[in-house]
Parts: structure tokens; C-alpha cells; sequence
């Protein structure tokens, strides 16, 4: 196992939204970067995506050799992991395909090298029980964009090594990004928890005529939205307090938040549900394409990471 810090080498294994995502992530980070996809279109979809990107990553300021021609694109999984000194898994979330393909990939990367997994959900304990050396399977949940999002979220599974989780932790940190490690499985990980329980309520209040998509949206950006990006939920409503602080937020607010806090059950994703949260959008896209919006999103992310002082690090070089 190299060092997280020696490391020059990384494979991407699957190439849609989330592993080019990454692959744009470890590019501009100046590693040499292989990925296999078994999607016809793959490699020309892969291109697109980190093209898309390349500008936002020059903004943000390219590790020193850090180029899109460092991307390798191979025909086989083998190929793409044979010389991999760690590999990210981002295939669809789809339980059985995890467990053959990451069983497959322990069969085909280097002994000792680390497997992280992207999974948005899946505890890795359910993920590795068809892996000969499931030591050294990890889950590296990032979020969308990971180019410019930098939290991942390491966790390994009950058959995982610790020494595999403290390595991932360690190497996603030389390589720019922000790490919560967890010391044990929870499923969706913290943020994803967190933000379904937002999804949910949304959901409920869309599905009861309460509130339009619009006004979910707006709801967030113009209200709590632009404090979270400084500080987070506890921080922000610790102000809340004055200056008595979180206690006095607690015993001012806490009885009077109970009864938001009850309606705990997920709503039935139906059909009506479904028609009115995807029409919903297509009317809050106004005209707007998705590349309009991905483009907005990224300057809108630029904008407020240098706002906020927290540029990524700089990686491989
Ligand atoms: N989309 C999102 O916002 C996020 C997704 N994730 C996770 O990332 C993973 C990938 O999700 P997306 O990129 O959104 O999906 P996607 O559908 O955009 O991409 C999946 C890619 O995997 C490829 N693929 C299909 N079968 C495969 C196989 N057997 N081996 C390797 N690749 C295969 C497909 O051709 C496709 O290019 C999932 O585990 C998901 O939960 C994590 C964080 C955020
Ligand atoms: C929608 N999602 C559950 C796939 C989202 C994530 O996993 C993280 C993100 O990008 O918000």
C-alpha cells in the first residue's frame, strides 16, 4: 500500500454523474487518472463531463501538471485497475451490482490497495460479502458535484480493516477534499440523513398542496440555505440564542418545535406525487437547460468557497 501521499495513480470505475465527477476531481488534482465505463457512449459522455468542468476547476486553481489529457479511458475493468493505487467505485446503486462488481474489482486491483465505494446508501457490510479481501473495501460517499463539493464521508464495514478507513480518510484529504470519518454504519451516512429528512418534509408538503416546488426551493436559497454554507444547523440556531447561546435557544424554541418534529413518516411516492415534483422543476428551470443549470450551480459553489475561504488543497503534485 502506498502512502496516501504518494500516491499518483487512481481509477475511476463507472463514469456518470458521480465517477466523472470524480474523475474531473483527481485530473485536476494532477493525477493520472484511469477509467473504465462498460456504457457504449461512455467515453464520449466522460469527455463531455470534464470538459464541462474544466473551467470552473482553472478558477479554483489546477494542481501543477494537472491536465484532461492525464485521463486514460480503457477497455476493460482489469486494465483500469491494474496499476491503481486507489480505486473509486461510482456504479448505479443498485445492491446486487455492487456486491459482483466490487468483488470483482478486489479480484483485479493490486493487494493492499484501498476500494472506496461512492454509494449513496448502502452500508458497505452489506456491499462486501463477495469480496475475497473485503479488508480493504471503504465507502467514499461524495456529493455532486465532487469536483466542487468537498465532503466525503468514510466509513468501512464490519469486514473492513480500520487501517483502510484511516488510509481513504488520510489519501481523500491529500487530495483536496473535506472528511468525516465514522466509527460506524448508519445508513445514509450523516449529511444524506440529514438532507431526506429536509427531502421528506418537502415531499409532504408538496403532496398536500402546502407548499409548490418553487416555494421548497426558494425557501432554502433565500432563507437558511445562505447560513449553512458558513456555519452549520447547530452553530447557525446556537445564534438563534442570543446571547444565551444554544441553551437558551432550547428552552425558548425547543417546546414550540416539537410539532414539526412529528410528522416522521415518509410520504407515498405516487404517481401524483412523482408528475408534480418533476413538473415542478421543469417550470422552476424556467427555459433553463440542464447544462444551464450545472453551469450556474458551479459558479454559484466557485463563488461561495472563495467567499468563504475554503478553496480545495492541492493534491498530487
Ligand atoms: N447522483 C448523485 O447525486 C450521487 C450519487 N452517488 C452514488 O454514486 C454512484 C453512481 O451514481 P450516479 O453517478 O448518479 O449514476 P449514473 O447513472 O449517472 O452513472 C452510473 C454509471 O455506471 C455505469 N455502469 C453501469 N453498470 C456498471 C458496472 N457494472 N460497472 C461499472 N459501471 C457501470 C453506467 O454506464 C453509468 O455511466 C451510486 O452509487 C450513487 O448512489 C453518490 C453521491 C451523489
Ligand atoms: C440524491 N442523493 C441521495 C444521491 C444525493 C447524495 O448522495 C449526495 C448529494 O450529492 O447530495
Amino acid at each position: 500500500m502506498p502512502s496516501p501521499e504518494d500516491v499518483r495513480r487512481v481509477a475511476c470505475v463507472g463514469a456518470g454523474v458521480i465517477g466523472g465527477g470524480w474523475v474531473a476531481h483527481f485530473l485536476a488534482r494532477g493525477y493520472d487518472v484511469t477509467a473504465w465505463d462498460p456504457a457504449p457512449d461512455a467515453e464520449a459522455r466522460l469527455r463531455r463531463l470534464v470538459d464541462a468542468a474544466w473551467p470552473a476547476l482553472e478558477q479554483l486553481g489546477l494542481a501543477p501538471g494537472a491536465s484532461a489529457d492525464r485521463l486514460m479511458v480503457t477497455a476493460t475493468l482489469e486494465e483500469a485497475v491494474s496499476e491503481a493505487q486507489f480505486v473509486q467505485e461510482s456504479a448505479p446503486e443498485k445492491l446486487d451490482l455492487k456486491r459482483e462488481l466490487l468483488a470483482k474489482l478486489d479480484s483485479a486491483t493490486p493487494a493492499g490497495v484501498v476500494i472506496a465505494s461512492s454509494t449513496s446508501g448502502y452500508p458497505m457490510t452489506d456491499m462486501q460479502t463477495e469480496a475475497v479481501t473485503p479488508g480493504r473495501l471503504v465507502v467514499g460517499h461524495p456529493f455532486n458535484p465532487p469536483y466542487l463539493i468537498p465532503l466525503v464521508e468514510v466509513v468501512g464495514g464490519e469486514r473492513t480493516d480500520p487501517e483502510a478507513v484511516r488510509w481513504a480518510s488520510r489519501f481523500y484529504e491529500v487530495a483536496g477534499k473535506s472528511v468525516i470519518t465514522m466509527d460506524r454504519e448508519v445508513p445514509g451516512f450523516i449529511a444524506n440523513r440529514l438532507q431526506e429528512a429536509l427531502w421528506r418534509e418537502a415531499l409532504h408538503m408538496v403532496a398536500s398542496g402546502e407548499a409548490t416546488v418553487r416555494d421548497i426551493d426558494l425557501s432554502i436559497t433565500e432563507g437558511p440555505g445562505l447560513r449553512w454554507a458558513i456555519m452549520g444547523p447547530m452553530l447557525t440556531f446556537a445564534l438563534a440564542g442570543g446571547e444565551g447561546g444554544m441553551a437558551h435557544m432550547l428552552d425558548h424554541f425547543g417546546p414550540s418545535l416539537k410539532s414539526p418534529w412529528t410528522r416522521l413518516e415518509a410520504p407515498e411516492l405516487d404517481t401524483a406525487l412523482y408528475d408534480a415534483v418533476v413538473a415542478g422543476c421543469d417550470d422552476a428551470a424556467d427555459g433553463r437547460t440542464i447544462a444551464d443549470l450545472v453551469a450556474e450551480r458551479d459558479r454559484g459553489v466557485i463563488a461561495v468557497l472563495r467567499a468563504t475561504g475554503r478553496l480545495p488543497g492541492t493534491g498530487a503534485e
